[in-house]
């Protein structure tokens, strides 16, 4: 099969890439030395950012045209019920660690992603380039935290549960079912959409880099 759009992009856009899912914040899970009040500042954030992220896949789902195949439909709704458990996930985590979200204040690189997110949501941008964003987000979980369960990794036990969540095979499976949907309405679309698609990639690479570096601080 010829290779997607976005293989071509994961390929020229590397050392972005290398960044977003390399992230200090993550190697210092990978190789046990992470600052755990980084960690409580990450899960804080992003309990917030998976808030958002919620009515912005709810978006992506009334995006999708009436005549896309069920099966379509059946990926971005699969994702939707994953938030789901998402948001309960972090709930619980909340009072493993001591983290109280009802006053959490989202911080700057927080607030600027999702006002990316509500941009995206606008009724003039297109599904496939919508399609794409969602797979970008995803995968930068996957392929970041899918390293911290490496054999040789040195995951503290604790963390080990956060890491699980989305570096799992079936996390990654999800992934990957994204990645096809985003390639085929991209290849569908004008070069004009596609060009707009690649612009939403490198700038969620951009958010995610800024996510890390907001936890780290
Ligand atoms: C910042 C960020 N990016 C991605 C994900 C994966 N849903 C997340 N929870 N938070």
């Amino acid at each position: 099969m010829e290779d997607g759009m976005t293989k071509r992009w994961l390929g020229a856009h590397k050392e972005l890439l290398h960044a977003a899912t390399r992230h200090s914040f993550i190697l210092s899970i990978r190789d046990g030395s992470i600052d755990l009040g980084c960690f409580k500042r990450w899960l804080g954030q992003d309990y917030l950012f998976v808030r958002a992220f919620v009515r912005f896949a709810a978006n992506v789902l009334v995006k999708l045209p009436k005549d896309v195949a069920e099966t379509d439909i059946d990926v971005v709704l699969g994702g939707i019920c994953a938030l789901e458990k998402e948001i309960s996930w972090f709930r619980s985590e909340s009072s493993k660690w001591g983290v109280h979200f009802d006053t959490l204040i989202p911080q700057k690189a927080n607030e600027d992603y999702c006002r990316f997110l509500e941009e995206l949501s606008a009724s003039s941008t297109h599904y496939a380039v919508v399609l794409a964003a969602f797979w970008a987000i995803e995968m930068v979980y996957n392929d970041a935290f899918a390293t911290c369960l490496e054999t040789d990794a040195k995951t503290p036990s604790e963390l080990y549960d956060a890491c699980e969540r989305w570096g799992n095979a079936g996390f990654k499976a999800y992934c990957t079912a994204l990645q096809q949907l985003a390639d085929k309405h991209l290849q569908m679309s004008s070069i004009d959409i596609q060009g707009q698609a690649e612009q939403a990639f490198l700038k969620i690479l951009s958010s995610e880099v800024e996510f890390w570096n907001m936890s780290c601080q």
